[in-house]
């Protein structure tokens, strides 16, 4: 078993570099199987797990796929196959994003139900129904959804999302790409990420105004083609230093961090005391002696990001008074808190609503991650608590983070990940098909 060994009491600073972002390259890759004519070149791209399984789920698809140097390159001119297994939809479940891609462009798709998960049992009926209105007959059974667009094509819609989900945003806006006519997708996702996708989108030759606001305008057209990409930093990543800086009462240059992509929690921070200076190359944070209890809602965006509640928990655990954290986003996304309890955190579970009264006395403890983002909060609250905090289950981190812990280590943080048996290390390189050979 692998574990993070942290011991606390190190004030973090110096610069990190934020990596190009889990949630825009996943859709961006699921999106090169809409090219039926020439490569595309996706950049920035994170070595992450998840970025390594939906390269998989291409190749199975009959995409030819290589990665090398942060760089996707994929040809997916071949005829594709149109199944994506459960052994894949397992691992991540975003390789549901496959779906709209292959429905679009073979008429027809089959892709294993993605079951529930720990933070919450995140049905896709808003992408299905999206679908559907585009012409396709949804089956669900046997574990799979299978789809198919009434004479091969789907054609356009006006589609209402009854809630503004990320991922229906981008399989909806994906499928309707090559469809016969206009789609009007009201109700959106406003997350950078989306708009990431539709300037993708359009390098192909899509057609896709209004990314970014509430209202997505798709022309379909007959073909797309292979593009050229680099992938926006990745907000997540950049906060989760943000509050490793502020925690520590520390001075971290985050390079690369939009401040745009990050106003609520930016705005938030600042409540709570912590400096941010905007720099050319990035973000300077600035920890404050102490930090100002606040109170936090999760949001769509441009509300504050269910992807940050764990490391702002963690943040708060830290500060003085009593905080409120309220969860909308996801209806099971606490889990972490047993394990800040484990640090002798004073949090208790009201409702959707998470109180604490800081600051906790924080203690290090042998902790288990529940999921990526609480692994980097618990790694956070590491950083400041008394003594030793081991953390497991790092399979969920490297979902999310690149070298999470050599780049706090380089910061000044006492921290060192350890294995306890030899580990089986995934050789990326034996998949690399040299593309221009
Ligand atoms: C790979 C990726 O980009 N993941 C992000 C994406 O996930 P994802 O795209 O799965 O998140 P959604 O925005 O779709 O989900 C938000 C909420 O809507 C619900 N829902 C969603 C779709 C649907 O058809 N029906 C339904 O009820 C979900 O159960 C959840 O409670 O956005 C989330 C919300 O910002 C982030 O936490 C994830 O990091
Ligand atoms: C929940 C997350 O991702 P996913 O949707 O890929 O599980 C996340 O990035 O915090």
């Amino acid at each position: 078993m692998e574990k993070i060994i942290v011991r606390g009491g190190n004030r973090l600073s110096g610069t990190v570099k934020v990596e190009g972002a889990k949630n825009a390259v996943l859709p961006v890759i699921a999106a090169t199987l809409l090219a039926s004519d020439g490569k595309s070149v996706i950049r920035d791209v994170p070595t992450l797990s998840d970025v390594y399984t939906i390269n998989e789920v291409l190749r199975y698809l009959n995409a030819e796929v290589a990665f090398k140097d942060n760089t996707v390159t994929v040809n997916a001119s071949r005829e594709l196959s149109v199944e994506a297994p459960f052994e894949y939809v397992r691992k991540m479940r975003a390789s549901v994003l496959v779906m709209g891609s292959l429905l679009a462009r073979n008429g027809r798709a089959r892709v294993a139900l993605p079951g529930g998960c720990a933070i919450g049992s995140r049905p896709i009926d808003q992408h299905l129904k999206g679908f559907e209105a585009m012409g396709a007959t949804v089956k669900v059974g046997n574990g799979f959804i299978e789809a198919e667009a009434a004479g091969g094509r789907l054609h356009g819609a006006k589609i209402y999302l009854d809630f503004p989900s990320v991922g229906a945003t981008e399989n909806i806006m994906m499928a309707a790409t090559l469809a016969k006519g206009t789609t009007i997708l009201e109700n959106v996702a406003k997350e950078p990420e989306i708009v990431d996708l539709a300037n993708f989108l359009n390098k192909m030759g899509a057609k896709v105004r209004g990314a970014g606001t509430g209202t997505i305008r798709i022309e379909g057209v007959d073909v797309l083609f292979g593009a050229d990409h680099n992938i926006i930093p990745d907000r997540i990543e950049a906060g989760t230093f943000m509050v490793a800086a502020a925690i520590t009462g520390g001075d971290v240059l985050v390079q690369g961090a939009v401040p745009e992509h990050s106003t609520s929690l930016i705005a938030k921070m600042e409540e709570m005391g912590v400096i941010f200076i905007e720099e050319a190359e990035g973000i300077r944070v600035l920890g404050p002696d102490k930090l100002k209890a606040v109170d936090i809602k999760t949001m769509p965006h441009p509300g504050f990001p269910t992807d940050m509640q764990s490391q702002m928990m963690a943040l708060l655990l830290h500060a003085n008074g009593t905080s409120v954290i309220t969860e909308t986003v996801f209806e099971n996304r606490f889990m972490h808190v047993e394990e800040f309890r484990r640090m002798n955190a004073d949090v208790k579970i009201e409702g959707r609503s998470v109180i604490m009264n800081g600051p906790s006395n924080l203690q290090g403890a042998e902790v288990a991650a529940t999921d990526l983002r609480a692994a980097a909060a618990l790694i956070l609250t590491g950083l400041v608590a008394d003594g030793v905090t081991r953390v497991t289950e790092l399979k969920h981190l490297d979902r999310g983070y690149v070298n999470f812990h050599q780049k706090l280590a380089a910061l000044g943080a006492d921290i060192e990940r350890i294995s306890e048996k030899e580990e089986t290390v995934v050789d990326e390189e034996a998949y690399i098909t040299d593309m221009n050979a």
